[in-house]
């Protein structure tokens, strides 16, 4: 099974979980969009679903295939959430924010009853921080906010390079006009006391620890798809 055939396995799994007049937030990235292409097929036959889009990236394959959108504001209260993750632990906290998306993305996770996280087995790790850790930053003292970072990880003992994301020549800019930087501080023991480090700082907008957040993840690998739930 390839990484794709997984990643559809997961988004089939979730799915299941998807019922008729459900309010649902739709998550970003590869794997969420095997979802909205599944979920599609669905409402194609007559599934009614209101689906709130983590990005403008969604929005638009939503808007393409045909799945009905309502904004946040419109739809403050959501019944579940299914999206990816850039990497997961056994307590579900995540790293998410690859696609660069992570700030809609909490806040549409947090405006919902449930999330249930879809991934292949490969984004399962023992200790968070494989993945470089984005945070998005106001461009406003990016550079004053970069230091503000390194010194509250090299509090709690983290180190390494953070880099500004680009897209091409540019800077990566998100749907809401901030900044990324991509923070490889290595594995991260203690990923609450890194959040709330973070969420000191002012230039910092939000950060890709999404703690406490999943009920469940559908982890996918060549033997089909298991499901993990939150202790
Ligand atoms: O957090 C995200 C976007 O901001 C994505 O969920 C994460 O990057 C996983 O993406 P993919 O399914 O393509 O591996």
């Amino acid at each position: 099974m390839d990484a794709r055939e997984m990643k559809v396995k997961a988004a089939e799994a979730a799915l299941q979980h998807v019922e008729d007049g459900m309010r649902l937030g739709i998550g970003t990235g590869s794997t969420a969009e095997e979802f909205v292409r599944l979920l599609a097929e669905k409402v194609a036959e007559g599934l009614k679903v209101l689906g709130v889009p983590t990005s403008e990236r969604t929005a638009r394959l939503c808007l393409e295939l045909g799945v009905p959108l309502k904004s946040l504001e419109e739809l403050p209260e959501l019944d579940l959430t299914i999206d990816g993750a850039d990497e997961l632990d056994s307590a579900l906290s995540l790293i998410k924010g690859g696609g660069g998306a992570l700030l809609r993305e909490k806040i549409v996770a947090a405006a919902s009853a449930r999330m249930i996280v879809i991934a292949d087995e490969t984004k399962l790790v023992e200790t968070l921080g494989r993945f470089p850790l984005p945070i998005e930053v106001n461009p406003f003292g990016l550079a004053a906010t970069r230091i503000a970072i390194e010194k509250s990880a090299a509090r709690l003992g983290l180190t390494g390079e953070i880099r500004l994301r680009r897209a091409g020549e540019d800077v990566f800019t998100t749907d809401g006009g901030h900044f990324i930087l991509d923070a490889s501080f290595g594995r991260i023991p203690d990923a609450e006391a890194l959040s709330i480090q973070l969420h000191s700082i002012p230039g910092v907008v939000e950060h890709g620890l999404f703690i406490n957040m999943a009920s469940s993840a559908i982890i996918a690998g060549p033997a089909g798809a298991r499901t993990l739930k939150a202790n």
